[in-house]
């Protein structure tokens, strides 16, 4: 079958690499298939169409002044079967919201259908919110995980997917043992892969260095090794977790991952509140990335997670909404967030400089590929990579933004972050086919 091509012609803003913010006005994407295969000015246009030789006919959309065409929000760390307790249980930090709050929710996924309902709603969800990319802690249950796995298929949603590796801390009738937990993984793996989806993939999810012991962490280090698949897990996200793993392991929490071979180029790291610099030094190293999830954070009443000082030491960060952690599946709230918890900081030091809409925008796009080590196919609009994209307008129908006076471009870009929400995300796109 012959590739559509579209063509979209108006105003863009990517990143074109780390921090750096691109704004083409009067610009045009010409897509064929999922790929992007021209960027340009708008003069160019037909020049191109010419020597890419393509016929008239071509699906041709032209935007307003008021919308500005986005790549995809990548959201590092999202917990699926968290999602019906999203705004419930912030009165407890977190080892006693996993306790009350968590583990109650997440142990009812041994019901199939529940499973379908709640996943097909987190998958719709958080397209509408624009999040072309999802990194999922799926249940820890093979047939539910399985579920999310089809949920992201059907509904076409990029994704990373992984079934929770839990065997101690959680209530007896919620827990696997080791071996069940390896085997579990294994079978999970090959149904993902026989999936045959070019957009979601495994991932191996040790919970956290409190749920698992080292022999099965190794075990999982060696799987993802043998099978080369992304890892993913929490760290130094709370100070009581954190005396904890240092207690039970005699070593620093990334030292514990690092020992199981588990800090590696494909490993996400969620939060990192409390990493100490020869942690983060190591985490650098290893190329390994931290999720920030600020909104999380802030409910569980975490701690501030310095990004600046992070980025600064060469860790790869990207953003994550941590639903239920965090209340919303939406990576804009993220944006803002990140905004607020930098500037929260910058008040403690003379000089610091907090994050800026640009910077948080990265994190979202560009940060967020990185970090999933999926910028060779998406993050930006550069010609070859997958076409992963938004149309925002800020005088969307029904948009809470009321009062648009004449805006430039990045006028209305930064409307968007401080004051748009999911109305104003009118079209998403992954690799091509638009599902919003
Ligand atoms: O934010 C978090 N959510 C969780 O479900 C979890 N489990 C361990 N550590 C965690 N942190
Ligand atoms: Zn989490």
């Amino acid at each position: 079958m012959e590739d559509i091509v579209q063509i979209f012609v108006g105003n863009f803003i990517h990143c074109t690499e780390r921090l750096k913010l691109q704004v083409v006005e009067n610009g045009f994407i010409i897509v064929k298939g999922r790929k992007i295969v021209a960027t340009g000015k708008k003069a160019d246009l037909n020049s191109t169409k010419a020597r890419l030789d393509l016929k008239d006919g071509a699906d041709e959309k032209i935007l307003t002044g008021s919308q500005i065409l986005i790549p995809g929000f990548v959201d590092t760390h999202i917990h699926a079967p968290q999602y019906p307790n999203c705004g419930l249980g912030y009165d407890k930090p977190l080892l006693e919201w996993l306790e009350t709050y968590t583990y109650k929710v997440e142990k009812i996924y041994r019901d199939q259908e529940l499973s379908r309902r709640v996943f097909d709603a987190v998958v719709k969800n958080t397209l509408a919110n624009g999040t072309t990319t999802a990194c999922y802690f799926a249940s820890l249950f093979n047939n539910s995980s399985m579920l999310l796995v089809d949920a992201a298929i059907r509904h076409s949603q990029r994704a990373l997917i992984g079934k929770i590796n839990m065997t101690t801390l959680a209530p007896d009738d919620y827990l696997e043992t080791p071996e069940e937990s390896l085997e579990n993984t294994k079978i999970f793996i090959e149904y993902v892969k026989s999936q045959k989806s070019d957009l979601v993939k495994p991932v191996i999810t040790p919970r956290f260095a409190l749920s698992v012991d080292m022999d099965l962490m190794k075990k999982l280090g060696d799987l993802a090794a043998y099978e080369d698949l992304h890892i993913q897990t929490h760290i130094s996200e709370n100070s009581s977790e954190v005396d904890m793993v240092v207690s039970k392991y005699n070593m620093l929490y990334a030292n514990v991952y690092d020992e199981a071979q588990l800090l590696t180029s494909k490993t996400i790291l969620a939060h990192g509140v409390y990493l100490t610099d020869e942690e983060i030094q190591l985490i650098a190293r290893r190329g390994a990335s931290i999720s920030h999830c600020p909104e999380s954070n802030t409910c569980l009443k975490s701690g501030l997670c310095d990004v600046y000082n992070l980025l600064n030491r060469g860790v790869i960060v990207g953003l994550g909404t941590d639903v239920s952690g965090g209340p919303l599946p939406s990576i804009l709230r993220a944006m803002k967030a990140a905004l607020d918890t930098s500037i929260h900081i910058s008040f403690q030091y003379k000089n610091y400089m907090p994050l800026t809409y640009k910077d948080v925008f990265y994190l979202a796009t560009l940060g967020g590929a990185e970090a999933l080590s999926l910028h060779d196919k998406i993050g930006n609009f550069q010609e070859g990579k997958d076409f992963d994209a938004l149309i925002i307008d800020m005088d969307a129908k029904d948009s809470p933004v009321d009062f648009l006076l004449e805006c430039s471009v990045l006028e209305i870009f930064q409307k968007f972050i401080y004051t748009g929400d999911d109305r104003n995300i009118i079209n998403v796109f992954v690799a091509g086919k638009q599902v919003k």
